[in-house]
Protein backbone atom coordinates (compact mmCIF):
# COMPACT_ATOMS: atom_id res chain seq x y z
CA UNK A 1 0.00 0.00 0.00
CA UNK A 2 1.44 3.23 -1.18
CA UNK A 3 0.29 6.07 0.81
CA UNK A 4 0.01 8.88 -1.19
CA UNK A 5 0.05 12.97 -0.12
CA UNK A 6 -1.08 15.81 -1.96
CA UNK A 7 2.15 18.74 -1.97
CA UNK A 8 -0.66 20.69 0.75
CA UNK A 9 0.61 17.22 2.98
CA UNK A 10 3.99 17.31 2.29
CA UNK A 11 4.20 21.09 3.64
CA UNK A 12 4.30 23.19 0.89
CA UNK A 13 3.04 26.66 0.88
CA UNK A 14 3.14 29.70 -0.88
CA UNK A 15 6.04 31.39 0.36
CA UNK A 16 8.07 27.87 -2.01
CA UNK A 17 6.22 28.36 -4.92
CA UNK A 18 6.64 32.49 -4.95
CA UNK A 19 10.51 31.10 -5.11
CA UNK A 20 9.37 29.58 -8.45
CA UNK A 21 10.75 31.43 -12.02
CA UNK A 22 8.77 30.82 -14.68
CA UNK A 23 10.58 28.17 -16.98
CA UNK A 24 10.85 25.85 -12.84
CA UNK A 25 6.96 25.70 -12.76
CA UNK A 26 7.07 22.37 -14.87
CA UNK A 27 10.05 21.23 -12.14
CA UNK A 28 8.28 18.85 -9.45
CA UNK A 29 8.49 20.10 -5.85
CA UNK A 30 9.76 17.76 -3.67
CA UNK A 31 10.51 17.16 0.28
CA UNK A 32 13.91 15.51 1.31
CA UNK A 33 12.95 12.37 3.66
CA UNK A 34 16.74 11.17 4.21
CA UNK A 35 19.99 12.11 3.27
CA UNK A 36 23.01 9.80 2.17
CA UNK A 37 26.56 10.06 1.24
CA UNK A 38 25.56 10.92 -2.42
CA UNK A 39 22.11 10.61 -2.84
CA UNK A 40 18.96 12.16 -1.23
CA UNK A 41 15.42 10.29 -0.94
CA UNK A 42 12.54 12.81 -1.76
CA UNK A 43 8.85 12.61 -1.60
CA UNK A 44 6.51 13.92 -4.33
CA UNK A 45 2.82 14.03 -4.78
CA UNK A 46 3.49 11.09 -6.92
CA UNK A 47 5.36 9.07 -4.85
CA UNK A 48 8.79 8.68 -3.58
CA UNK A 49 12.21 9.61 -5.30
CA UNK A 50 15.65 8.68 -5.14
CA UNK A 51 17.85 11.96 -6.47
CA UNK A 52 21.65 12.62 -7.30
CA UNK A 53 22.23 16.50 -5.92
CA UNK A 54 23.55 19.07 -8.91
CA UNK A 55 27.23 19.30 -9.44
CA UNK A 56 27.86 22.27 -6.76
CA UNK A 57 25.94 20.96 -4.22
CA UNK A 58 27.01 18.38 -1.99
CA UNK A 59 24.76 16.55 0.28
CA UNK A 60 25.80 18.59 3.40
CA UNK A 61 24.03 21.28 2.41
CA UNK A 62 21.20 19.74 2.05
CA UNK A 63 18.91 18.85 5.03
CA UNK A 64 16.13 16.41 6.00
CA UNK A 65 12.73 18.56 5.74
CA UNK A 66 14.01 21.01 2.63
CA UNK A 67 12.16 21.54 -0.47
CA UNK A 68 13.69 21.30 -3.79
CA UNK A 69 12.94 20.81 -7.62
CA UNK A 70 13.71 18.08 -9.71
CA UNK A 71 13.16 16.70 -13.02
CA UNK A 72 12.24 13.36 -11.66
CA UNK A 73 15.98 11.84 -11.60
CA UNK A 74 18.14 15.22 -10.40
CA UNK A 75 17.93 17.47 -7.87
CA UNK A 76 17.31 20.49 -9.55
CA UNK A 77 17.98 22.93 -6.95
CA UNK A 78 17.32 23.97 -3.45
CA UNK A 79 14.40 26.50 -2.26
CA UNK A 80 14.77 29.03 0.51
CA UNK A 81 14.04 27.68 3.83
CA UNK A 82 11.42 29.05 6.69
CA UNK A 83 13.62 27.60 9.29
CA UNK A 84 16.87 25.72 10.03
CA UNK A 85 18.07 23.74 13.04
CA UNK A 86 22.08 23.30 13.13
CA UNK A 87 24.27 21.98 15.53
CA UNK A 88 28.08 22.68 16.07
CA UNK A 89 29.43 19.76 14.29
CA UNK A 90 31.70 16.99 15.96
CA UNK A 91 34.95 17.77 17.22
CA UNK A 92 36.02 21.16 17.80
CA UNK A 93 35.67 22.70 14.59
CA UNK A 94 33.55 25.22 14.94
CA UNK A 95 31.48 24.11 11.61
CA UNK A 96 28.08 23.97 12.05
CA UNK A 97 26.39 20.96 10.59
CA UNK A 98 22.44 21.06 9.49
CA UNK A 99 19.79 19.09 11.33
CA UNK A 100 16.92 20.02 9.87
CA UNK A 101 14.96 22.38 7.53
CA UNK A 102 11.42 23.75 7.49
CA UNK A 103 10.76 22.75 10.90
CA UNK A 104 7.67 24.84 12.14
CA UNK A 105 7.64 23.13 16.13
CA UNK A 106 10.19 22.07 18.61
CA UNK A 107 8.60 19.86 20.79
CA UNK A 108 11.18 20.27 23.37
CA UNK A 109 10.78 17.13 26.34
CA UNK A 110 11.85 17.09 29.91
CA UNK A 111 10.15 15.01 32.33
CA UNK A 112 8.36 15.89 35.88
CA UNK A 113 11.31 14.84 37.78
CA UNK A 114 14.84 15.50 38.43
CA UNK A 115 15.20 15.64 34.44
CA UNK A 116 13.50 18.92 35.39
CA UNK A 117 16.35 22.12 34.37
CA UNK A 118 15.46 25.42 33.92
CA UNK A 119 18.73 26.12 32.57
CA UNK A 120 18.74 23.29 29.94
CA UNK A 121 14.88 24.39 28.87
CA UNK A 122 16.24 27.99 28.41
CA UNK A 123 18.54 27.15 25.93
CA UNK A 124 16.40 24.86 24.10
CA UNK A 125 14.00 27.76 23.66
CA UNK A 126 16.78 30.23 22.80
CA UNK A 127 17.76 27.59 19.96
CA UNK A 128 14.26 26.95 18.49
CA UNK A 129 14.21 30.91 18.46
CA UNK A 130 17.02 31.39 16.86
CA UNK A 131 16.35 29.17 13.96
CA UNK A 132 12.91 30.31 13.18
CA UNK A 133 11.06 27.23 14.92
CA UNK A 134 7.99 27.50 17.46
CA UNK A 135 9.09 25.61 20.93
CA UNK A 136 6.60 23.46 22.82
CA UNK A 137 7.85 22.68 26.24
CA UNK A 138 6.80 18.76 26.53
CA UNK A 139 6.57 17.23 30.43
CA UNK A 140 6.59 13.48 30.14
CA UNK A 141 5.70 10.83 33.37
CA UNK A 142 2.90 13.17 34.92
CA UNK A 143 1.52 9.68 35.66
CA UNK A 144 4.70 9.16 38.03
CA UNK A 145 4.89 12.58 40.04
CA UNK A 146 2.58 13.39 42.53
CA UNK A 147 1.51 17.13 41.55
CA UNK A 148 2.42 17.05 38.05
CA UNK A 149 0.86 20.59 38.22
CA UNK A 150 3.49 21.75 39.85
CA UNK A 151 5.88 20.96 37.29
CA UNK A 152 3.52 22.63 34.61
CA UNK A 153 3.67 26.32 36.49
CA UNK A 154 7.32 25.85 36.92
CA UNK A 155 7.52 25.10 33.39
CA UNK A 156 5.13 27.83 32.32
CA UNK A 157 7.04 30.30 34.42
CA UNK A 158 10.26 30.11 32.38
CA UNK A 159 8.34 31.66 29.51
CA UNK A 160 5.14 33.09 29.65
CA UNK A 161 4.86 32.75 25.62
CA UNK A 162 5.30 29.44 25.34
CA UNK A 163 2.79 26.41 25.10
CA UNK A 164 3.33 23.54 27.98
CA UNK A 165 1.73 20.50 28.16
CA UNK A 166 2.06 17.65 30.67
CA UNK A 167 1.45 14.45 28.63
CA UNK A 168 2.10 10.72 29.57
CA UNK A 169 4.00 9.63 26.66
CA UNK A 170 2.53 5.80 27.44
CA UNK A 171 -1.11 6.80 27.31
CA UNK A 172 -3.58 6.65 24.20
CA UNK A 173 -3.90 10.63 24.21
CA UNK A 174 -0.31 11.80 23.09
CA UNK A 175 -1.80 12.28 19.19
CA UNK A 176 -5.10 14.77 20.74
CA UNK A 177 -2.86 16.31 22.89
CA UNK A 178 -0.30 17.54 20.42
CA UNK A 179 -2.88 17.84 17.25
CA UNK A 180 -2.84 21.60 17.19
CA UNK A 181 0.83 21.32 16.03
CA UNK A 182 0.49 18.13 14.10
CA UNK A 183 -2.42 19.18 11.44
CA UNK A 184 -1.59 17.95 7.49
CA UNK A 185 1.28 20.02 6.20
CA UNK A 186 2.99 20.94 9.84
CA UNK A 187 6.15 19.52 10.64
CA UNK A 188 7.73 18.96 14.04
CA UNK A 189 10.84 17.43 16.02
CA UNK A 190 11.31 16.33 19.44
CA UNK A 191 15.01 17.67 21.23
CA UNK A 192 15.29 16.80 24.87
CA UNK A 193 17.41 14.48 26.85
CA UNK A 194 18.14 10.55 26.93
CA UNK A 195 15.10 8.51 28.74
CA UNK A 196 12.85 11.80 28.85
CA UNK A 197 10.42 9.89 26.20
CA UNK A 198 11.21 11.14 23.05
CA UNK A 199 10.88 8.23 21.59
CA UNK A 200 7.95 6.51 23.08
CA UNK A 201 6.00 9.63 22.24
CA UNK A 202 7.72 9.51 18.31
CA UNK A 203 5.87 6.12 18.00
CA UNK A 204 2.83 7.29 19.40
CA UNK A 205 2.71 10.27 16.43
CA UNK A 206 3.42 7.84 13.99
CA UNK A 207 2.10 4.51 14.55
CA UNK A 208 5.27 2.16 16.39
CA UNK A 209 4.92 -0.06 13.42
CA UNK A 210 6.94 2.22 11.35
CA UNK A 211 9.32 3.11 13.90
CA UNK A 212 10.58 -0.05 14.16
CA UNK A 213 10.47 -1.35 10.61
CA UNK A 214 11.19 1.13 7.80
CA UNK A 215 8.25 1.63 5.43
CA UNK A 216 9.00 -0.13 2.32
CA UNK A 217 6.57 1.55 -0.59
CA UNK A 218 6.36 0.54 -4.35
CA UNK A 219 8.08 3.09 -6.11
CA UNK A 220 6.64 3.49 -9.98
CA UNK A 221 9.16 0.99 -11.43
CA UNK A 222 7.58 -1.76 -9.01
CA UNK A 223 10.46 -2.04 -7.08
CA UNK A 224 10.83 -1.57 -3.49
CA UNK A 225 12.21 1.72 -1.81
CA UNK A 226 12.92 2.63 1.49
CA UNK A 227 11.02 5.78 2.04
CA UNK A 228 10.66 8.79 4.50
CA UNK A 229 13.79 7.47 6.49
CA UNK A 230 13.65 10.72 8.74
CA UNK A 231 10.61 12.79 7.91
CA UNK A 232 7.86 9.98 9.27
CA UNK A 233 4.07 10.44 8.21
CA UNK A 234 2.37 11.47 11.69
CA UNK A 235 -1.09 9.48 12.02
CA UNK A 236 -3.85 11.84 11.02
CA UNK A 237 -1.55 14.54 9.68
CA UNK A 238 1.76 16.38 9.56
CA UNK A 239 5.14 15.00 9.58
CA UNK A 240 8.22 14.35 12.43
CA UNK A 241 11.89 14.82 11.91
CA UNK A 242 13.67 11.85 13.68
CA UNK A 243 17.22 11.96 12.74
CA UNK A 244 20.64 11.00 14.69
CA UNK A 245 21.54 14.71 14.50
CA UNK A 246 18.80 15.51 16.37
CA UNK A 247 19.07 13.64 19.43
CA UNK A 248 22.27 15.88 19.82
CA UNK A 249 21.80 19.75 19.77
CA UNK A 250 24.27 22.25 20.78
CA UNK A 251 23.75 25.63 21.34
CA UNK A 252 25.64 27.46 18.30
CA UNK A 253 25.37 31.25 17.12
CA UNK A 254 21.91 30.87 19.49
CA UNK A 255 22.67 34.79 20.04
CA UNK A 256 19.50 36.58 18.70
CA UNK A 257 17.99 33.94 20.23
CA UNK A 258 18.77 34.27 24.03
CA UNK A 259 17.94 38.03 23.83
CA UNK A 260 14.12 36.78 22.75
CA UNK A 261 14.33 34.91 25.56
CA UNK A 262 15.79 36.78 28.58
CA UNK A 263 14.75 40.01 26.86
CA UNK A 264 13.87 41.25 30.26
CA UNK A 265 17.70 40.90 31.24
CA UNK A 266 18.64 42.23 27.99
CA UNK A 267 16.41 45.32 28.36
CA UNK A 268 17.93 46.05 31.42
CA UNK A 269 21.40 45.21 29.90
CA UNK A 270 20.50 48.04 27.82
CA UNK A 271 19.53 50.09 30.05
CA UNK A 272 22.84 50.59 32.03
CA UNK A 273 24.90 53.96 31.56
CA UNK A 274 27.95 52.22 29.42
CA UNK A 275 27.24 50.00 26.91
CA UNK A 276 29.74 47.62 27.15
CA UNK A 277 28.95 47.23 30.92
CA UNK A 278 30.10 44.08 32.39
CA UNK A 279 27.55 44.64 35.40
CA UNK A 280 30.00 44.05 37.59
CA UNK A 281 31.46 47.03 39.26
CA UNK A 282 30.07 49.64 36.92
CA UNK A 283 28.40 52.51 38.03
CA UNK A 284 24.63 53.44 36.72
CA UNK A 285 24.40 49.15 35.89
CA UNK A 286 20.78 48.66 35.87
CA UNK A 287 21.16 44.65 35.92
CA UNK A 288 22.99 45.04 39.48
CA UNK A 289 20.28 47.62 40.62
CA UNK A 290 17.31 44.97 39.18
CA UNK A 291 18.93 42.71 41.65
CA UNK A 292 19.33 44.81 44.94
CA UNK A 293 15.66 45.48 44.49
CA UNK A 294 14.83 41.99 43.88
CA UNK A 295 12.62 42.81 40.55
CA UNK A 296 15.27 39.64 38.70
CA UNK A 297 16.37 36.90 40.02
CA UNK A 298 19.94 36.01 40.46
CA UNK A 299 19.44 32.09 39.09
CA UNK A 300 18.18 33.37 36.28
CA UNK A 301 20.73 36.18 35.26
CA UNK A 302 23.57 33.54 36.21
CA UNK A 303 21.60 31.33 33.40
CA UNK A 304 22.12 34.18 31.30
CA UNK A 305 25.42 34.40 31.53
CA UNK A 306 26.57 31.21 31.13
CA UNK A 307 24.16 30.91 28.02
CA UNK A 308 26.02 34.30 26.39
CA UNK A 309 29.15 32.46 27.51
CA UNK A 310 28.80 28.93 26.02
CA UNK A 311 27.36 31.01 22.98
CA UNK A 312 30.08 33.27 22.38
CA UNK A 313 32.78 30.14 22.92
CA UNK A 314 30.69 28.01 20.03
CA UNK A 315 30.02 30.71 17.89
CA UNK A 316 34.29 31.37 18.09
CA UNK A 317 35.44 31.75 14.11
CA UNK A 318 36.70 28.72 12.59
CA UNK A 319 40.48 30.29 12.56
CA UNK A 320 40.16 29.84 16.40
CA UNK A 321 38.85 26.26 15.96
CA UNK A 322 41.86 25.60 13.66
CA UNK A 323 44.33 26.79 15.66
CA UNK A 324 43.24 25.10 18.80
CA UNK A 325 43.69 22.23 16.97
CA UNK A 326 46.71 22.77 15.43
CA UNK A 327 48.18 23.31 19.11
CA UNK A 328 46.19 20.31 20.25
CA UNK A 329 48.10 18.36 17.64
CA UNK A 330 50.90 19.60 18.54
CA UNK A 331 50.67 18.67 21.90
CA UNK A 332 49.80 15.27 20.95
CA UNK A 333 52.83 15.14 18.70
CA UNK A 334 54.99 15.92 21.32
CA UNK A 335 53.59 13.65 23.59
CA UNK A 336 54.35 10.20 21.34
CA UNK A 337 57.58 11.54 20.20
CA UNK A 338 58.40 11.86 24.08
CA UNK A 339 57.24 8.38 24.20
CA UNK A 340 59.22 6.65 21.69
CA UNK A 341 61.78 8.33 23.10
CA UNK A 342 61.73 6.74 26.28
CA UNK A 343 60.28 3.64 24.57
CA UNK A 344 63.93 3.78 22.38
CA UNK A 345 65.76 4.54 25.48
CA UNK A 346 65.45 0.70 27.00
N1 LIG B 1 5.02 6.17 33.06
C1 LIG B 1 5.57 6.81 32.03
N2 LIG B 1 6.68 6.31 31.45
C2 LIG B 1 7.21 6.99 30.42
C3 LIG B 1 6.67 8.21 29.93
N3 LIG B 1 7.43 8.64 28.91
C4 LIG B 1 8.41 7.74 28.75
N4 LIG B 1 8.28 6.73 29.66
C5 LIG B 1 9.18 5.58 29.81
O1 LIG B 1 10.51 6.06 29.97
C6 LIG B 1 11.43 5.20 29.33
C7 LIG B 1 12.31 6.00 28.37
O2 LIG B 1 11.51 6.46 27.28
P1 LIG B 1 12.12 6.67 25.81
O3 LIG B 1 10.98 7.01 24.93
O4 LIG B 1 12.96 5.51 25.42
O5 LIG B 1 13.04 7.92 26.07
P2 LIG B 1 13.96 8.70 24.99
O6 LIG B 1 13.80 10.15 25.27
O7 LIG B 1 13.61 8.25 23.61
O8 LIG B 1 15.40 8.23 25.36
P3 LIG B 1 16.69 8.13 24.38
O9 LIG B 1 16.32 7.16 23.29
O10 LIG B 1 17.76 7.60 25.28
O11 LIG B 1 16.95 9.51 23.90
C8 LIG B 1 10.62 4.13 28.64
O12 LIG B 1 10.61 2.99 29.47
C9 LIG B 1 9.24 4.73 28.56
O13 LIG B 1 8.22 3.76 28.56
C10 LIG B 1 5.48 8.71 30.59
O14 LIG B 1 4.94 9.78 30.24
N5 LIG B 1 4.98 7.97 31.63
ZN1 LIG C 1 25.29 46.66 33.75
Amino acid sequence: MTPSFTLADLGWASDFLRQLDLDELSATPCRIAAVHRSRVEALTAAGPLSLTPPPGLSTGEIAVGDWALTDGVRLLRLLDRRSSLSRRAAGTAAARQLIAANVDTLFVVTSCNADFNPARLERYLALARAAGVEPVILLTKPDLAPDPEAWRERAEAIDRRVAVRLIDATGPEVRAALADWCRPGQTVALAGSSGVGKTTLANALTGAAEATAPIREDDAKGRHTTTGRHLRPITGGGWLIDTPGMRELRLTDAGEGIAAVFDDIDALARACRFADCTHGNEPGCAVRAALAEGRLDPGRLARWEKLKREDRHNSSTLAEAHARDRAFGRMVREVLRDKNRRRSDF
